[in-house]
């Protein structure tokens, strides 16, 4: 299918369905700064057992295990990757300790520094298309792993904008599995009253684009921040764009 992304019939569907972190926030970046401080740190951490690679994290790293996942799905995936073998832990283990929970816990103490001090400011092309969006009356959710995605719309001035947020925590709560499993997706659009075939996916992540593309989503459109149009592409993306002022009809580009 060829999109032409400045002429989308947005009203031919019922409601659209939003990424947050690298779709409306910059914050995909914190998160990627987030996980290489953490990871990096452990790898080079002498007194760790478990074997495998213990060469440094990338960005390749991240984009190919971790981007988009629920976090302990993250942790769990790059060290199978790698070949490390910690033990699984729970929610509660501190960020000192060296299981899946810990490791995940202590990125999270990074992503949370980071949003307190520098705040966040939302991407001003994606602000525009949720102007329109609104102006079209479509109703809108955020499909996000993040639990943290309430606190960012709330540091973003976005919480008002969406009817509906389904978090990393939203998701644990009623046992939805995480991308690229389209569930929470799926979930998203029955709460806004339509289906898959109805609504419309936006996601910067591989593993996103794969649950928007499992799911059979109407349309789905991949926000290439990093990830690379051909790979959202090769991952079932309709069309990719690399701002969401690309979709508002009549933006300058
Ligand atoms: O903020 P949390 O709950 O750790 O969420 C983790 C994930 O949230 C996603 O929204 C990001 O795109 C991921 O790359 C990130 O790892």
């Amino acid at each position: 299918m060829t999109v032409d992304p400045a002429a989308l019939a947005w009203a031919d569907h019922d409601a659209v369905l939003f990424d947050l972190d690298g779709v409306v926030t910059p914050t995909a970046e914190v998160h990627m700064r987030a996980w290489a401080e953490m990871f990096n740190a452990f790898l080079a951490d002498d007194t760790v057992t478990g074997g495998g690679d213990r060469s440094p994290y990338t960005d390749d790293d991240y984009f190919a295990h971790v981007d988009g996942k629920p976090r302990f799905d993250g942790v769990r995936d790059f060290l199978r990757a790698r070949g490390i073998d910690l033990p699984e832990g729970g929610p509660e283990d501190s960020a000192d300790v060296q299981t899946v929970h810990g490791l995940g816990n202590r990125k999270n103490d990074a992503f949370n520094a980071v949003l307190e001090r520098d705040g966040v400011t939302a991407y001003p092309g994606s602000v525009l298309l949720l102007d329109h969006l609104r102006d079209l009356g479509l109703p809108l959710a955020v499909v996000s792993s993040s639990a943290n995605a309430p606190s960012v719309l709330e540091a973003a001035g976005l919480a008002d904008r969406f009817e509906t947020v389904v978090s990393g925590a939203v998701a644990a709560e009623l046992g939805l599995p995480g991308k690229p499993a389209p569930d929470t997706f799926v979930h998203a659009a029955t709460v806004l009253g339509t289906t898959p075939e109805r609504a419309v996916v936006l996601e910067d992540a591989v593993s996103g684009v794969r649950a928007g593309a499992s799911g059979g989503f109407a349309l789905v459109i991949g926000v290439d921040r990093g990830a690379g149009a051909a790979v959202l592409t090769d991952a079932g993306a309709h069309l990719v764009v690399a701002d969401l002022a690309e979709l508002v009809p009549g933006e300058d580009r």
